[in-house]
């Protein structure tokens, strides 16, 4: 098994009457970007709670490098994520937050300063966060998941708030971090954010895979991606439709 895989074998995760994961399983590989899409309510932010530890499954298990997350003893050398962007503290700039997280791993200000650079956030580095547009904060949740340099990273809906220069802009910046041979998932539930990216697509609807597949290949079965992910996911956003849940916002 390579250091920089991330398996998800089996994971059911329900919640009262939801049935959020059901059987989740699939493989993100090291050295591309796996797109992992999916309606709203497919259970995509679930599963990566649980990759974290955050949630725990009802059945089935997440192994990071081998490892589950919590057993990491510097879980951000080995996985760089970024769950939720907007949770920040307001009043610290954005240079502080990174020093603040890079300490807590063991980490110097050299290598804050470099993943501020990567990230593109120079000009604002020393600006308090709440300021921040919701693209500078996905920048900076991008900066904050490179911190330890790790083999593996996750990022759920990173394109969200971006303008058409920044999804740009990230779609370039996760092609070289496969290109350095990470293992990046990205989640989206627009297959048009990942065009140019993902190599790879795992799509998910009610809590299991529907699909997981090359792009190439799913390319030569349908006329766009968009047609194929549509064709894929029309049950599952039909169903959610009917269950008054918000898939169908
Ligand atoms: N803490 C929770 N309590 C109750 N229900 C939950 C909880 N977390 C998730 N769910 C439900 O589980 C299902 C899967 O949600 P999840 O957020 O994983 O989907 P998603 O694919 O990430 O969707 P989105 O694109 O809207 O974020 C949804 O029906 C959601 O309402």
């Amino acid at each position: 098994m390579s250091e920089a895989t991330i398996v998800v074998d089996g994971l059911r995760k329900r919640f009262g009457s939801t049935q959020a994961l059901d059987g989740m399983t699939f493989t993100v590989q090291p050295g591309r970007i796996t797109g992992f899409i999916g309606p709203n309510g497919a259970g995509k932010s679930t599963t990566m709670r649980v990759i974290l530890g955050l949630d725990r499954p009802d059945s089935g298990a997440a192994l990071v490098g081998g490892q589950p997350y919590r057993t990491l003893r510097r879980p951000l050398c080995h996985l760089g994520s970024l769950l939720d962007a907007a949770a920040l503290q307001p009043s610290r700039t954005a240079r502080n937050h990174l020093l603040w997280i890079a300490h807590s791993q063991g980490l110097g200000a050299r290598r804050v300063d470099a993943v501020i650079e990567e990230a593109g956030l120079q000009g604002v580095a020393r600006r308090a966060a709440g300021g921040f547009s919701l693209g500078m904060r996905q920048r900076l949740g991008i900066a904050m998941a490179l911190l330890g340099d790790p083999p593996m990273l996750m990022l759920d809906e990173p394109f969200n708030g971006m303008d058409p220069e920044g999804i740009i802009w990230m779609r370039g910046f996760l092609r070289s971090l496969a290109r350095q041979g990470r293992a990046v998932l990205v989640s989206s539930h627009l297959m048009s954010e990942l065009q140019d990216a993902a190599s790879q697509v795992v799509i998910v609807g009610r809590g299991r895979v529907l699909a997981d597949t090359a792009v190439a290949d799913l390319l030569r079965t349908s006329s766009s991606l968009e047609e194929a992910y549509l064709k894929l996911t029309r049950d599952a956003v039909e169903y959610r439709a009917a269950n008054g849940t918000e898939a169908a916002r």
